[in-house]
């Protein structure tokens, strides 16, 4: 397949809103900018991305790249339900511990707070204080994942196994060595300062996935920090997790959660009110942690380490990305991707540029998928960056209620909101930008490589973002204008993204509506418009109904298509909240529930409709909507 590649002036998010944070330090080429002033340029030095007369631009024939991305996210390959897979106990799983078999290892194995210099990750077992844990849910979509036998969670021994106070049988538990720029400043070793993988076990299908305990003691990866986390972001982590999943966004899962039956002292708000909170553990399960810190923390300490990017490299690609060593293989030069003028980037000549640009585009439509679903993640530092594209680490993550593109659900983020929603797709390519940087320091890309990675990035989010508003609006081709003018007014009356969206389907391709009822299918959402903005909605939803009605798709069959995209239910902060309120009075009810009910959140379900409301008044107390690092 020949792929012109092609210059793209504007992504309606961007050019609509312009970004609110000031620009980190070295930005690599912002996606765009306002309607119709020209790209910015990569304000690295070194950097010679441009887009202005003259200036390098690619020819792409991306061959089977493409098919090489499609098959992205194994979790979201395995039917959920009936599909026969294996159901073994605890005992029976079928560990295969590659990561540290594989890689270089610290020998010491003590949880003294240090730099470990030479070694990927320290052996370390849970040692998080237990007293009656409880099991407060588990999934079992997750537990197919692993053939785990769905009767296993009621094993007396499950959740003194899955706090740490027990050994898992075959597990190889150890603590990842990582690091990461915070807020795009570089903040050395950070690592597993609380989680602990238990190992990585084969499933009948010959996929590979690890388990980890979040929250589960000390590591040497823990600096000041006590190794532990709390119900409350537990059980955000746990619910986000499996909520993603039923979106059909790449995530890291969630097996289980149980309480220690421990308190943890928390500075919620970071404002010297610490308080004691019922501590807790997720089991969390990924095809692999690695993220791009993993990378960066061996690039920065300099040339005797830089052996161990490649070999992390190596092992990536090898476990997570073995359809590229078959790619750099073949003497099929479908694959070559020629450039215009004197630069060529040939992607099976160096496997590593191959890599890179798969995680660049692998990133690329996670974010893409993000700004679909409304999802803020809130804190896209590099060490928050899954290599496999996956969403990880969900702290002060937030959905949007109204629409609002600067929106950060992360108080910590408040001053600059380089977090917010209308920035993670400039935020994705900046990280993107360390990790080729990372790569190319290391020596195993070319500059040309690396910047080649990261205009994959900018045309696979705009590919993939088009692609994804166009379904929104249940229309067949992208229609720019269309989009922006709605985000915008949406933007100004602050409008509920997800109910609005879910109502849009209800519009009739029908060009004779008169005009004074043109809202009508829209009331629910647009109860707060003043009269004075009625105007502005009514000429949008005409606009609407032309592109409806030149599309040619039945409403029925438009409608059933609009309603697998834009979700009835998301896992608002005020929900998170009311399970979170009644769990620490020990009444796991509300957990549970909405684990069901995130786990279909493209079904109506009848009985639930009371999820999909707008925030009541209590979420908007400090904590609820807007929450901080501390957890
Ligand atoms: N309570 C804690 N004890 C020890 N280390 C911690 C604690 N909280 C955070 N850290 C460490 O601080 C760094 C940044 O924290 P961040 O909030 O991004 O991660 P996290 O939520 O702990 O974990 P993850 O990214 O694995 O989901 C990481 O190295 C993390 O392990
Ligand atoms: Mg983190």
């Amino acid at each position: 397949m020949q792929l012109r590649h092609r210059l793209r002036l504007s992504s309606p998010l961007v050019s609509l809103f312009p970004s609110p944070i000031s620009q980190p330090v070295c930005l690599p080429p912002r996606l765009a900018v306002g309607l119709g002033s020209p790209f910015a340029r990569c304000r690295r030095p070194d950097c010679r991305i441009g887009y202005g007369p003259g200036e390098r631009r690619y020819s792409v024939a991306v061959g089977s790249m493409e098919s090489a991305t499609e098959a992205r996210d194994p979790a979201a390959s395995v039917a959920d339900g009936g599909s026969g897979a294996a159901r073994l106990s605890l005992e029976e799983l079928n560990w295969d511990h590659s990561f540290a078999r594989e890689l270089p290892g610290d020998p010491r194995t003590d949880t003294i707070s240090r730099q470990v210099l030479h070694a990927c990750y320290t052996k370390v077992s849970p040692s998080a204080e237990v007293e009656n844990p409880e099991l407060v849910a588990w999934s079992e979509r997750t537990a197919e994942l692993l053939d785990l036998d769905p009767k296993e969670f009621e094993q007396p021994d499950f959740p003194l196994i899955f706090s740490g106070a027990l050994p898992l049988k075959g597990g190889l538990p150890y603590a990842q060595c990582y690091g990461g720029h915070q807020f795009g400043v570089w903040a050395g070793q950070l690592g597993d300062g609380r989680a602990i993988t238990l190992g990585e076990l084969l499933n009948s299908r010959g996929e590979r996935w690890e388990l980890q305990l979040k929250g589960a003691g000390k590591t040497p990866y823990s600096r000041f920090a006590d190794g532990l986390a709390v119900l409350r972001s537990s059980i955000r982590e746990f619910l986000c997790s499996e909520a993603m999943h039923g979106l059909g966004i790449p995530t890291t899962r969630a097996l289980c959660l149980v309480t220690t039956g421990k308190l943890v002292n928390r500075d919620m708000f970071y404002d010297g009110n610490s308080k004691d909170e019922p501590g807790a553990i997720v089991c969390r399960v990924a095809q692999s942690f690695l993220r791009f810190g993993s990378y960066q923390i061996h690039a920065s300490r300099g040339k005797e380490d830089l052996e161990i990017v490649r070999t992390l490299a190596d092992y990536t690609i090898g476990q997570h990305f073995p359809h590229i060593e078959i790619m750099n293989k073949s003497d099929d030069l479908s694959f070559k991707v020629g450039g215009v003028g004197s630069s060529v980037v040939d992607l099976t000549s160096n496997k590593y540029a191959a890599w890179s640009v798969e995680v660049a585009e692998r990133t690329a439509s996670l974010v893409a998928s993000w700004q679909g679903v409304g999802f803020t993640h809130g804190v896209l530092n590099t060490d928050n960056m899954s290599v496999l594209g996956l969403t990880i680490d969900y702290g002060p993550f937030g959905f949007l209620d109204a629409f609002d593109p600067s929106y950060t659900p992360n108080t910590t983020d408040l001053p600059g909101r380089r977090y917010c929603f209308a920035n993670q797709p400039d935020i994705g390519l900046w990280n993107i930008g360390q990790f080729t940087l990372t790569l190319s320091s290391a020596k195993l890309i070319s500059e040309e490589e690396a910047n080649y990675a990261m205009e994959r990035y900018g045309d696979k989010f705009m590919d993939e973002y088009q692609s994804i508003m166009t379904k929104k609006l249940g229309l067949s081709t992208y229609n720019k204008q269309l989009i922006s003018n709605l985000l915008n007014n949406m933007a100004v009356d602050k409008v509920d993204y997800t109910n609005f969206f879910r109502l849009l389907s209800n519009v009739k391709a029908d060009a004779t509506t008169p005009k004074g009822e043109l809202l009508i299918p829209l009331r629910a959402a647009l109860l707060d418009i003043g009269p004075e903005r009625k105007e502005a909605w009514t000429t949008w939803v005409q606009t609407y109904i032309e592109e409806l009605v030149s599309s040619g798709i039945p409403d029925d069959e438009r409608k059933a298509a609009m309603n697998s995209v834009n979700p009835k239910y998301v896992l608002r902060n005020y929900l998170c909240q009311s399970a979170i309120d009644a769990a620490e009075q020990g009444d796991y009810g509300e957990v549970r529930r909405l684990l069901k009910l995130v786990e279909r959140p493209f079904d109506e379900q009848p009985g639930m409709e009371k999820y999909a409301r707008l925030p009541p008044a209590w979420a908007y107390r400090p904590g609820v909507c807007m929450l901080s690092c501390s957890s």
